[in-house]
């Protein structure tokens, strides 16, 4: 269907709204660029095959959300939490970074005061959210978050991307349209570019059916007005929980951070060689000069190709501690040499030190790594054993 057809789709008609709907969705006074919406409560507007939906309805002082949904049932799963919508976390404490630019990677956010590892720096709504799927049965690359390259007929997504940006306020639309775009000129449009350099993976939301495999592809992304800022490096000191009842992405330090230090994420898969991480990162079109690729080496390449496979061995060593736990804290260095305690594989480790030094009859030693566990533990929220 062509885009502006008077004949609704079958997902518009599914949600039960016609096509006019569609391109006036703030009602008929409102919704063009520039435009401030008047409603307090916006409704859902379905275009292409995709639903258009407002997170919460209302205006929120805690921030709204625009969320495009691939299967409009997804909604409910959302929506149908015990306590939705929930506030969005605030931290403790005073505020604790600031949005600044870098000498060499654009605009960076950095704390103004020293933070603890698992303290929240901030959570925020997003300003968006797509399906890492998002399929248009008649747009010609259908799969929009998975490929990359100026190969791609990508103007009419940014046709389609515009409703939701139409819907946000004045405010989130201005921030959302300030986000860096490195697709510019090279073929994805401009609203589909942003959403590629800023998204970040929402893995505990899949867009339709929670079994729907591969899980991967049925993810939401999501851009946000502050984690979007966050420059990545192989040595992350930050990740992401995104908290559904609240649908908010909080910013948790997966290490200690000093006042005046920039806040990182990584982008790429930590566990791969530098020119492999380095091909990853291509996309965002810079190159990474964090500790571990500046000093690379085959050592390191090799280390960081095989800590995945010790640190999950190490939930079998618990039962020969005697034999293994020298092995297990030589692991748990190498990992802070490479720094990689920012990982879920650095929480797993420390989870089974501490059952070792219990094992082990340490209490002191296991009280001290339970307690560093717990402080990791914030965004992966592993069992305690
Ligand atoms: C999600 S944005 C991060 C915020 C961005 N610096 C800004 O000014 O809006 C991603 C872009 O930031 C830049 N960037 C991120 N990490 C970088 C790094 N380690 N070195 C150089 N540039 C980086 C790249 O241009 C990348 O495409």
């Amino acid at each position: 269907m062509k885009r502006g057809s008077p004949k609704g789709s079958k997902a518009q008609k599914k949600a039960g709204r016609s096509s006019q709907a569609a391109f006036y969705p703030f009602g008929r006074s409102g919704g063009a660029r520039g435009e401030e919406s008047s409603n307090s409560n916006k409704i859902d507007v379905a275009v292409q095959e995709l639903t258009f939906t407002t997170v919460p309805p209302e205006r929120d002082p805690d921030g709204n959300s625009e969320w495009v949904l691939g299967e409009p049932e997804t909604k409910q799963k959302v929506f149908s939490l015990p306590g939705f919508p929930q506030p969005v976390p605030k931290p403790l404490g005073p505020p604790s970074f600031a949005v600044r630019s870098t000498p060499d990677m654009g605009l960076g956010v950095f704390v103004t005061r020293d933070i603890k590892v698992g303290e929240l720096i901030f959570a925020e709504r997003p300003l968006l959210m797509v399906p890492r799927g998002l399929r248009v049965k008649d747009l010609e690359d259908s799969m929009i978050m998975t490929r990359y390259g100026g190969e791609q007929i990508t103007e009419k997504w940014d046709k389609t991307l515009d409703v939701a940006v139409r819907r946000m306020s004045l405010d989130d639309r201005e921030a959302f349209l300030s986000l860096t775009n490195v697709y510019e000129g090279i073929g994805a449009g401009r609203l589909l570019g942003i959403i590629r350099t800023n998204g970040y993976p929402i893995r505990n939301l899949i867009d339709g059916p929670e079994d729907r495999e591969p899980r991967d592809s049925y993810v939401y992304f999501s851009v946000t007005k502050t984690g979007s800022r966050i420059n990545h490096s192989c040595r992350p000191n930050v990740d992401f929980d995104f908290d559904l009842t609240s649908f908010s992405s909080s910013a948790i330090a997966t290490k200690d951070i000093k006042a005046g230090e920039q806040l990182f994420h990584s982008y790429c898969s930590v566990e791969n060689s530098a020119a492999t991480r380095r091909s990853q990162l291509a996309r965002y079109e810079f190159v990474c000069k964090c500790l571990s690729c500046v000093n690379a080496t085959p050592a390191s390449d090799k280390f960081r190709s095989e800590y995945g496979d010790l640190a999950l061995a190490s939930g079998q060593w618990v039962v020969d501690p005697r034999t293994y736990i020298q092995q297990t804290l030589k692991l748990r260095e190498d990992m802070l040499d490479e720094g990689l305690e920012g990982t879920f594989l650095y929480v797993y480790l420390l989870r089974s030190i501490y059952v070792m030094f219990r094992n082990l009859g340490m209490a002191d030693f296991e009280k001290e790594i339970m307690e560093e566990f717990l402080a990791h533990n914030r965004v992966e929220k592993l069992e305690v054993v």
